[in-house]
């Protein structure tokens, strides 16, 4: 059993090498996490989920050092660490910026077992933690285990405290076993903005990387629609949060424990997987006579229509359990008047936009326009951030996953209720890239690249459909009988992605470029 009744933090008012300082195992927490900080300096910028990449940081330093303890003696320290990130935004005059990272610091001296470079932070050189290891304990296995015990004591469920953080469990003991002998643990590898530790085949645990003072829309979200009954989402099983010193009131949401979803296949890869057959089944190669028939549009549209309805299901259950509001004329021209705002930022962010801006414009126009006509909008609860890539396949159906919204959002910005055909103007958008991968490696003069274009637009426009058919088939409110919104919003996704991409992955770019081409024709008839 863990010892959690000597929290040590160490307030970011005072020096950590002077202050609150601890002793443990003849280890200064104050000044180790000092000695560590011009490693971590170095080390974080490289991180995926490091949001300020391309700034320089102009201060680091911790807000809260806690020990997890429970280390036997040899074993290394974890130590879990809010750092405070200062930047300048626009150059060097620019104003400062101030974020928070989350960050499980191990620490030890001997070998122990082999970290991936990526974990690594680095040695400490000099003195009295000369020559101590520092890594991010999220992938040494033996740390990550620590940390769960927490979340799974008998304590959780009453919510067990460490300092600032708090645990809670929703299942109290059921999870135990988990952290005993043969317990494993192990990185996620997906391409994602936080870190999962997976524990078994049972639980995947999300930390929270860039943390903002509240309740974290996932797990608001995920416990909403658990309560709801709702099977389309990982049961939420634990979580964790932590007071920030300038916020003490507000407990921010570190860390998210959900059932794991075993043999899900990511919705991403499963649409892609389909395309590419497409593109490789010799069958489809011999009869193909640049009219795709129905047959090679594939039978992915039977799983975007499951995908529809799974979406629908999701925001129903949402409306019951959470606020649900009706749009005013003024508050559907002030969403209209955020679009067109965020256009103008994204032309000039990408120039190449900038023909585009009139005519994308007018479906934004259109929409404020339907206002002042009488319309209203019902808003509620969404996702915020959805894609193929956050949804999984699983043999009970389609699941949804991470409904923390667009990480970039301030937290009561992505907790505002919003028309729900968001999610699906979104999702649409999705089946867009996926049929572009028909077309990537494919060179501009090859022969067979016009056929291949319209077996790709016919791919997203059957799967695009089957997605719309299976929300309505729930019974929500059809999509596709709102053109000018469902326009608006999938207009606005892809302007944002046009941003995402140049800044991302700017081989990329042509795919929302496309769309952007698409919706400023019709925005123009
Ligand atoms: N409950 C789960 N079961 C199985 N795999 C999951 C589960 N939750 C997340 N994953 C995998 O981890 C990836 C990243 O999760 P996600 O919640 O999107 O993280 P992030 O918010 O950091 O982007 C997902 O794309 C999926 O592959
Ligand atoms: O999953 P995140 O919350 O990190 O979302 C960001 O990255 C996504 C890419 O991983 C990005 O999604 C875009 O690319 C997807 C294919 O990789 C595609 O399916 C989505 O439709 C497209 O928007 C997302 O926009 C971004 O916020």
């Amino acid at each position: 059993m863990t010892d959690t009744s000597r929290p040590r933090t160490i307030s970011p008012s005072t020096s950590p090498s002077t202050a609150t300082a601890t002793t443990v195992r003849g280890a200064d927490l104050g000044s180790l996490v000092q000695d560590a900080l011009p490693l971590i300096l170095d080390w974080l910028p490289r991180q995926r989920w490091f949001a300020g990449k391309g700034r320089p940081i102009s201060a680091l330093s911790p807000a809260t050092v806690t020990l997890l303890p429970g280390a036997r003696p040899g074993e290394p320290l974890l130590l879990h660490l809010l750092l405070r990130v200062e930047q300048r935004s626009g150059g060097d005059g620019g104003p400062v910026a101030a974020e928070v990272y989350q960050l499980l610091l191990g620490a030890r001296s001997s070998a122990g077992s082999e970290l991936p470079a990526a974990a690594v932070i680095g040695r400490i050189s000099g003195g009295p933690h000369d020559g101590l290891l520092t890594f991010d304990a999220a992938w040494e296995p033996d740390l990550a285990l620590r940390l769960l015990a927490f979340l799974t004591s008998e304590n959780g469920s009453q919510g067990a405290r460490l300092g600032p953080l708090r645990f809670r469990s929703l299942l109290g003991l059921e999870l135990t076993d988990l952290t005993g002998p043969g317990a494993t643990a192990r990185i996620g590898t997906a391409e994602q903005s936080n870190t999962s530790i997976i524990y078994g085949d049972t639980a995947i645990l999300k930390l929270f990387r860039r943390i903002s003072p509240g309740l974290n829309p996932d797990l608001e979200l995920s416990l909403a629609l658990s309560r709801a009954g709702s099977t389309r989402i990982p049961a939420p099983l634990a979580w964790y949060e932590g007071d920030l010193p300038d916020s003490p009131d507000l407990p921010a949401t570190l860390g998210l424990l959900q059932r794991f979803l075993h043999g899900g296949k990511d919705g991403w890869e499963f649409a892609l997987t389909h395309v590419q057959r497409l593109r490789t089944d010799p069958e489809w190669q011999g009869t193909h006579d640049g009219h795709p028939s129905d047959h090679i549009t594939g039978n992915f549209s039977a799983e975007s229509f499951l995908l529809g309805r799974a979406t629908a299901e999701v925001h129903l259950a949402l409306a019951r359990t959470l606020p649900v509001t009706v749009l005013d004329r003024s508050e559907i021209e002030a969403m209209a008047d955020a679009m067109a705002l965020r256009l103008d930022a994204a032309v000039l962010a990408v120039p190449e936009l900038a023909p585009y801006r009139e005519p994308l414009r007018r479906n934004f126009q259109a929409l404020a326009a339907s206002a002042r006509d009488g319309r209203l909008l019902r808003a509620q609860r969404i996702h915020g951030d959805l894609h193929l890539g956050q949804s999984m396949r699983t043999g009970r159906g389609w699941a949804l996953l991470d409904f923390e919204g667009e990480p970039a959002k301030p937290l009561d910005e992505r907790r505002r209720p919003q028309p729900a055909v968001r999610d699906v103007a979104a999702m649409l958008r999705s089946f867009d890239y996926a049929a572009a991968h028909l077309l990537t490696e494919v060179p501009a003069d090859d022969p067979g690249r016009r056929d291949l274009a319209v077996l790709a637009a016919t791919w997203a426009l059957r799967n695009r459909a089957a997605y719309c058919a299976g929300y309505a088939a729930a019974g929500a409110e059809d999509p596709v009988a709102d053109p000018v919104l469902l326009h608006a919003m999938e207009t606005d996704k892809a302007v944002y992605e046009v941003v995402y991409e140049a800044r991302n992955r700017p081989e990329w770019l042509g795919i929302p470029m496309s769309a952007v081409v698409r919706l400023a024709e019709a925005a123009g008839r």
